[in-house]
């Protein structure tokens, strides 16, 4: 590393005069005073290390700071408390009316002050969360071209096979990384193939990593794997950001991801995190299983939301105080979410002592063709199992008026799936029927939580993949859950990351569902909301990467020799600062720059042609 000496050049810097430097900081008087008493050393930093993105305390600086970093006189006098820069910040905010101008505000913040940016997050959970995360990322997705602003992330082109090494190592924090989320971008939430604008789901995922559960960004490398789009608006859209040709398929396809994983370990390590995010289900499951026990890695739309989802169900049996197992449970789509669910459902069912298929008798799978039944084509060999011996029903409507769900689960990108007929239906039948809406963003919904309280007469379970805000109903307010991963995978990646291990067993996404179940409080339960608030996001993570991480350790699976009961202050200690420091003792270096491959034979290519 190239570390810059502190220079004492014997430079003296013209001292500002106390009684003209405006400050709103207490201490700036006695500061000023020991400044003029003092000559000052001047620490000769390049300018844009001290004002990139990492650094830049933006008004923040004191007068010490500005004086002997040299950046006295490029702001001006005020110098702002970390609350000013928090009410400038949010002042900024709510001064634009649109999500995604939010959004891309938001943006241009964490590339120009991404301490202050974290904070903010930090803070405000509930008001930004909808902005960075579902519903507003995926707007932005659809628009990512237009939004792009520089640098978020590694993008791997299928050009780029047989180097990926060198242009994964040109990432800034390449000495740090330890988690990478990847996606290739073909189902980015219920929108679709998007393509290279799938990098916003992976930006907005890695960030609620340090948001909720306080680990560095310097340790996070968000990737897409451009591997084209078949997405033909894009290919004719100007502001695309990837490549406009057909994706890759089959053994090539294959073969690329191979080469991406083995590159990873082999740059960053074993224990590297790796969580794939909003690949297109067969993929997803395919990859799933192909590194089992390979790499220390796990796919969120699967994993994740079984989770969140068997976390869910635990809550609806609190409330019920019915058992899962007797339970009618029926779930529509059957796709990377539901099937992730249907996993874990068994799996905690066979753990209480039922057969099989005792556990598979009460649930029911509907998808486009309808009601899966033993008649139904092209029976998926994990579906097998559910399929019934019944006439083949193709209307949910009828469906739910034939099987009385006490619990419909949805995660189709259907909107308007669970029509009036339908949640009346249930209600009719059950005193406090269990409805979730998966789909994402709020677009996608199954249905509105107005519609869910509505047409049960207020009795529904109401949870949702995106957040909908809380219902008046007959004088009472309702309020909705969110039936989201991100109250999953911020704890597993972090207990995960604590104890370095380099495998994600099934058993911690177990254990995550059942920490998230006891954390609703009985008072969130009667009003029948069976996810905690989103603002203790925070809360959640840690309390499920303390269990994860004593699972870990507990099992044999963790390489950091930590004591069980040394993971909370363990987490503690290396938790994301979100105050920042003394900049004059900052470690200051420059990224090493090695020329990119794929660049140079480029250059080659292009000097050739000339
Ligand atoms: N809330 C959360 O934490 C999560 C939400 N999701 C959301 O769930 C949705 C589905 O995601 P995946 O399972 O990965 O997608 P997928 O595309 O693999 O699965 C969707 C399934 O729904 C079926 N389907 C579509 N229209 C239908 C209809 N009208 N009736 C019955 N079935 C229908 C499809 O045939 C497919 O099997 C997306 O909107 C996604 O954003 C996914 C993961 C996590
Ligand atoms: C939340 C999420 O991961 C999804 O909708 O895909
Ligand atoms: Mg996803």
């Amino acid at each position: 590393m190239n570390f810059f000496k502190i220079l004492n050049c014997g430079f003296t810097r013209q001292t500002p005069n106390p009684q003209t430097h405006q400050s709103n900081s207490k201490s700036h008087p006695n500061l000023i005073k020991r400044c003029a008493a003092s000559t000052h050393d001047t620490i000769r930093i390049p300018l844009e290390l001290v004002l990139s993105g990492k650094s830049n305390k933006f008004l923040g600086f004191t007068l010490e700071e500005r004086q002997r970093l040299g950046i006295h006189g490029l702001m001006p006098a005020c110098i702002r408390s970390d609350d000013e820069q928090m009410l400038a910040i949010e002042s900024n905010f709510f001064s634009f009316s649109e999500n995604v101008a939010r959004y891309r505000y938001l943006r241009a913040l964490r590339q120009s002050y991404e301490k202050l940016y974290f904070k903010f997050v930090a803070q405000n959970v509930k008001l930004v969360l909808p902005i960075i995360y579902t519903p507003t990322v995926g707007v932005a997705c659809t628009v990512y071209g237009m939004l792009y602003r520089g640098v978020t992330g590694i993008h791997i082109t299928k050009h780029d096979r047989g180097h990926m090494k060198q242009v994964l190592l040109n990432w800034p924090n390449r000495s740090r990384t330890q988690a990478i989320c990847v996606t290739d971008g073909e189902r980015i939430l219920g929108l679709g193939d998007l393509g290279a604008n799938g990098m916003g789901i992976a930006v907005g995922k890695m960030e609620l990593y340090t948001a909720l559960a306080g680990i560095p960004p310097s340790r996070l490398m968000p990737v897409c794997l451009d591997v084209g789009t078949n997405n033909k608006s894009l290919h004719e859209d100007p502001l695309y950001i990837g490549l406009r040709d057909e994706r890759l398929k089959g053994d090539e396809y294959v073969s690329f991801v191979d080469e991406f994983m083995e590159t990873v370990v082999e740059t960053f390590g074993n224990q590297t995190l790796i969580h794939f995010e909003d690949f297109a289900t067969p993929n997803a499951f395919m990859f799933l299983s192909r590194y089992q026990k390979c790499y220390c890695h796990f796919n969120d739309d699967i994993q994740g939301t079984a989770a969140v989802g068997l976390g869910g169900l635990l809550g609806i049996q609190r409330i019920t105080k019915k058992a899962l197992g007797e339970h009618v449970i029926l779930f529509a789509g059957a796709g990377s979410a539901v099937m992730g669910i249907l996993y874990l459902l068994k799996k905690e069912l066979v753990s209480r002592g039922l057969t099989q298929d005792e556990a598979a008798k009460n649930i029911y799978i509907y998808d486009q063709s309808g009601l899966l039944t033993k008649n139904s084509k092209k029976i998926q060999e994990n579906l097998s199992i559910y399929a019934k011996d019944m006439k083949p029903i193709k209307s949910l409507e009828k469906l739910v008026d034939k099987v009385k769900p006490s619990i419909l689960i949805g995660a189709t990108s259907a909107a308007g799936l669970f029509t009036e007929k339908i949640i009346r239906s249930m209600a009719a039948n059950h005193e406090r029927p269990g409805i979730f809406a998966f789909s994402n963003p709020t677009s996608k919904s199954e249905c509105t939580a107005e519609q869910a309280y509505q047409f049960s007469d207020g009795k529904a379970i109401f949870s949702a993949g995106s957040p909908f805000p809380p219902v008046e109903f007959n004088g009472k307010r309702l309020t909705p859950g969110q039936a989201n991963n991100c109250f999953a995978f911020p704890g597993i990646v972090l207990g995960t990351m604590t104890v370095l291990a380099e495998q994600m067993p099934n058993e911690v996404f177990l254990l995550a569902a059942h920490e998230l179940s006891k954390i609703p409080t009985e008072e969130d339960l009667q009003g029948g909301r069976i996810y905690p608030p989103v603002e203790s996001a925070n809360e959640v993570a840690l309390k499920i990467g303390v269990e994860v991480a004593k699972y870990l350790i507990e099992n044999g699976l963790a390489k950091r020799a930590l004591d069980p009961d040394e993971v909370h202050d363990h987490i503690a200690k290396n938790s994301y600062a979100l105050e920042y420091g003394s900049a004059l003792a900052e470690t200051w270096s420059y990224p090493k720059m090695k020329p990119n491959p794929s660049t140079a034979a480029l250059h080659k290519e292009l000097q050739k042609k000339k």
